[in-house]
């Protein structure tokens, strides 16, 4: 049984988010909404989920002393890992000395931090279909791997990134070196190493959004949401939608694929588990312990978006994963390098029927920086697309 406590008092239930992004901040709002004490961490200044939180914390989350110190001055009952560059050795340590409880667990925060130790798990340990794969610690390394079997086209993406950041194509030799620099220059905390995959050449891709809640019963159950389908673009997604109409046995072996990941990562939580799907036959990408970019769609399709489902399952309490109605978003970039940009538009956007924005108040912009996203309810998934794109192409974000 779950007792939740009253925020800023003694008997306040603590939760920390590690990474306060767009993501973030809307675990944040569900959590808030339960009653429940905040603790919002970033790398920088007023990070998005850091505005709506009791408390705004800024330190180097990659760095095991500065996350330890933190954790041990605040307390909090869960530490929510919402982005994958954290010291996650240094949550298992906290995890196992019992100071702290991690979501969905220390290891599984830990096999995800780096496209390493899940793609192992998932193709190796437990022998799920993957696109062929290579790690590599050089571009001579690089270069071996394609030719010894991995071939072109390929995928070559830094160990450590996120959101396509440092991921690009290979077409043939004459881009092996420019992926190599790329890579380099692209992940999140740098590395030396990348994976190189080899094309899957993909019908559409999906994201099973999967939950591990405690049941009436008190045992941990599983329960899926339906499956969105999205656009990728340079490795970061552009748009996305709900339901995407699968093939059953396709969907069955989505859903296969997903329990067996989850199942073996563990602990309490929603997941974001990425699949490509070419007629009957599917492939694991990646899984993501907690809510995913595609699945900000389910602000406006579902009765509990990804965000209340995370904020419920990690508190022990019951969850519902069903639809309420087609929808889709699209996203907007910055579009400029600036800070504190203005956006024009956001009326014309919302005159766009049944639809609605999030304009996530990040304090800087990038040309690629995602900075908000438009959401669009329909009665079918193609008006809903159409309508996303529409609200989402209004909004004009400027220099101030
Ligand atoms: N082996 C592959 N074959 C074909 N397409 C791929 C392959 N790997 C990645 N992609 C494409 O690139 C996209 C991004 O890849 P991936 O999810 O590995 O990157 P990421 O940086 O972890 O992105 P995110 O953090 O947004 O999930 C995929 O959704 C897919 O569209
Ligand atoms: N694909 C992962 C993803 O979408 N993560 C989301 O992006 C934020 C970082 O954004 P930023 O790079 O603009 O700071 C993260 O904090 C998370 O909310
Ligand atoms: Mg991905």
């Amino acid at each position: 049984m779950t007792t939740l406590g009253t925020p800023l008092s003694p008997h306040a239930t603590k939760v920390m988010l590690l990474g306060s992004g767009e993501l973030g901040k809307e675990v944040l709002i569900a959590l808030q909404r339960l009653g429940v004490e905040t603790i919002a961490v970033d790398r920088y200044e007023n990070a998005p989920g850091q505005q709506v939180a009791h408390h705004a914390r800024t330190i180097t989350m990659s760095d095991p002393a500065q996350l330890k110190a933190l954790i041990e001055s605040e307390r909090p009952h869960l530490v929510v890992p919402e982005i994958e560059a954290i010291a996650t050795p240094m949550l298992e340590e906290l995890e196992a000395a019992g100071t702290v409880r991690v979501i969905p667990t220390a290891r599984a925060a830990r096999l995800t931090m780096d496209r390493e130790g899940i793609r192992v798990l998932a193709a190796e340990t437990l022998g799920l279909p993957t696109s062929p794969y290579k790690f590599c610690n050089s571009l001579d390394e690089l270069q071996a791997a394609i030719d010894a079997g991995i071939g072109y086209p390929c995928i070559v993406k830094p160990v450590m990134s996120s959101s396509g950041k440092g991921q690009s194509k290979i077409d043939g030799p004459a881009d092996v070196k420019k992926a190599w620099d790329y890579a380099m220059a692209g992940g999140r905390v740098s590395h030396g190493r990348v994976i190189v995959e080899g094309f899957i050449d993909f019908d559409y891709e999906i994201t099973q959004l999967t939950v591990r809640s405690v049941g009436a019963d008190g045992q941990i159950t599983t329960s899926f949401c339906d499956p969105i389908g999205h656009v990728q673009v340079s490795g970061d997604y552009v748009e996305s939608w709900q339901p995407h109409p699968m093939h059953p046995a396709a969907l069955d072996k989505s859903r296969q694929i997903a329990k067996a990941v989850t199942d073996n990562l563990g602990g309490q939580g929603l997941f974001g588990v990425e699949l490509f799907v070419k007629g009957q036959d599917v492939w694991f990408s990646e899984v993501s312990p907690r809510p995913h970019d595609t699945g900000l769609v389910t602000l406006c399709t579902q009765h509990q978006s990804e965000f209340e489902l995370h904020a419920r399952a990690i508190l022990g309490l019951p969850v519902d994963t069903s639809l309420r109605n087609p929808g889709a978003s699209a996203v907007i970039y910055g579009g400029v390098e600036a800070q504190g940009i203005v956006f024009d538009g956001v009326e014309e956007a919302l005159r766009v029927p049944d639809t609605d924005l999030r304009l996530f108040g990040k304090p800087e912009s990038f040309v690629k920086r995602r900075m908000g996203v438009a959401l669009a309810r329909a009665a079918d998934v193609d008006t809903a697309r159409s309508n996303a794109k529409l609200a989402a192409s209004k909004v004009k974000p400027r220099e101030a």
